[in-house]
């Protein structure tokens, strides 16, 4: 007890703090104080905390403190839509290999943490929200690097602590369809087994904060699907058509944002398996997804963003039209039968235009919801004569 209790006492300026939560199994290390202070607007913070404080990002991420698959979320106060009354509060997402651009699992989990947290020195704006009493929640308007997501929390009844026992739902930023049944050949050297004598297989890009590559599980080569596969065998396919894709001029095109060069990369390859999935009450439809993502990071969750991105999708086939309701699965939502994030479609026609007006596109919003838990809390340090974990590692580096 004296130890953790000397530990505490460390130096405020020395140490990390944060709440872990996770969503359908992927945490979210939430960093609220602690992290050095960045400038500009958030996606110049973004492009500050790579260059100047990625070893940060690793010692709270990766090991001894975190894991190959650690994802976290740090609080940002101060964004140009903070500044504009828009957001109450910025973030970053941070995982294995950098910062994303968006995350939904994440945005489910702060969004209980900002309604639970009633410290000014970590969230300004707290007293700015203003709960709905009657219908017991909250609206929380986050600034995430790819634009403004607007989140609504369950609520006790006054209104001062999040619900944990209802879903928490979010207002993607506008996502489309960026290519749709794209050919792409695969050569000998890179092929996998399982894909036999195919040379070529398809695939659509789809955008909902971050591009993925959507690809079904067949066209992979595994024909049982996502249900008595062999993970490793999909996982060595995966970085293989990852490291592919993004050599190709068809594929790098479908990859512009029309906002900003900084949205402009391919995030994830999601592998999706159409015929299975747990179904709650009430959904018109449910599949189930595998997302690699960052560097070969495994989504443990339905990944909220993609979700996004594949009903952006879906609609732009014609497969899926506005007041769908669609649930959407992880392996590990399958397995414990709970946690799969519903959606559905509430704006179309939506325009994303920007500088590059060349790729100006017309998308949808999109409502995903799901739940958060508190996992824990954490204060992080660096002890005097520590290289090891000053910057944090992964053991695969140290071969
Ligand atoms: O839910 C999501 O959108 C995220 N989960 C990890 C990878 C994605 O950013």
């Amino acid at each position: 007890m004296d130890v953790a209790r000397q530990l505490e006492q460390t130096p405020s300026g020395e140490v990390i703090k944060c709440i872990d939560m996770h969503t359908t199994g992927e945490p979210t290390r939430i960093i609220y104080s602690g992290f050095p202070t960045l400038n500009g607007t958030l996606l110049e913070q973004r492009d500050q905390a790579k260059s100047q404080y990625d070893h940060i990002r690793k010692r709270i991420m990766l090991e001894p403190r975190g894991h190959y698959d650690m994802y976290g979320a740090i609080i940002i106060p101060e964004t140009e839509l903070v500044q504009s009354g828009e957001a109450h509060i910025g973030t970053l997402f941070t995982h294995n290999g950098g910062f994303s651009t968006m995350c939904g699992h994440a945005t489910i989990a702060l969004g209980r943490f900002l309604v639970d947290t009633h410290d000014l020195t970590v969230f300004p704006q707290r007293n700015e929200l203003k709960p709905n009493l009657a219908a017991r929640e909250v609206k929380v308007n986050i600034h995430a690097p790819c634009g403004l997501v607007r989140v609504v929390v369950p609520t006790s009844a006054d209104g001062q602590k999040s619900d944990s026992s209802r879903p928490v739902r979010f207002l993607s930023t506008p996502a489309y369809c960026a290519a749709k049944d794209l050919e792409v050949s695969i050569p000998r050297e890179i092929a996998w087994p399982e894909l036999g004598d195919k040379t070529s297989l398809r695939l659509d890009i789809s955008y909902g904060g971050a591009f993925y590559a959507l690809v079904d599980i067949r066209q992979l080569g595994f024909q049982t699907g996502l249900h008595n596969f062999s993970l490793e065998a999909v996982t060595f396919a995966v970085k293989r058509l990852k490291r592919h894709l993004v050599t190709l001029p068809h594929v790098i095109e479908a990859l512009q944002h029309p906002e900003d060069q900084r949205l402009s990369f391919l995030y994830s390859v999601m592998v999706v398996d159409h015929e299975i999935g747990s179904k709650p009450d009430g959904v018109d439809g449910v599949e189930t997804g595998l997302c690699f993502f960052a560097e070969d990071q495994i989504d443990r969750s339905p990944t909220g963003s993609c979700v996004a991105a594949r009903m952006a999708l879906a609609h732009a086939k014609g497969t899926r039209k506005q007041g769908q309701t669609w649930a959407y699965n992880s392996l590990v939502s399958n397995h414990f039968n709970t946690g799969a994030f519903v959606a559905n479609i509430v704006d179309k026609d939506v325009k994303i235009e920007g500088p590059n007006t060349q790729t100006a596109r017309s998308g949808v919003v999109v409502l995903v919801e799901g739940n958060a838990y508190y996992t824990g809390t954490m204060a992080f340090i660096v002890e005097q004569g520590d290289r090891t974990s000053e910057s944090g590692f992964v053991l695969g580096a140290c071969t």
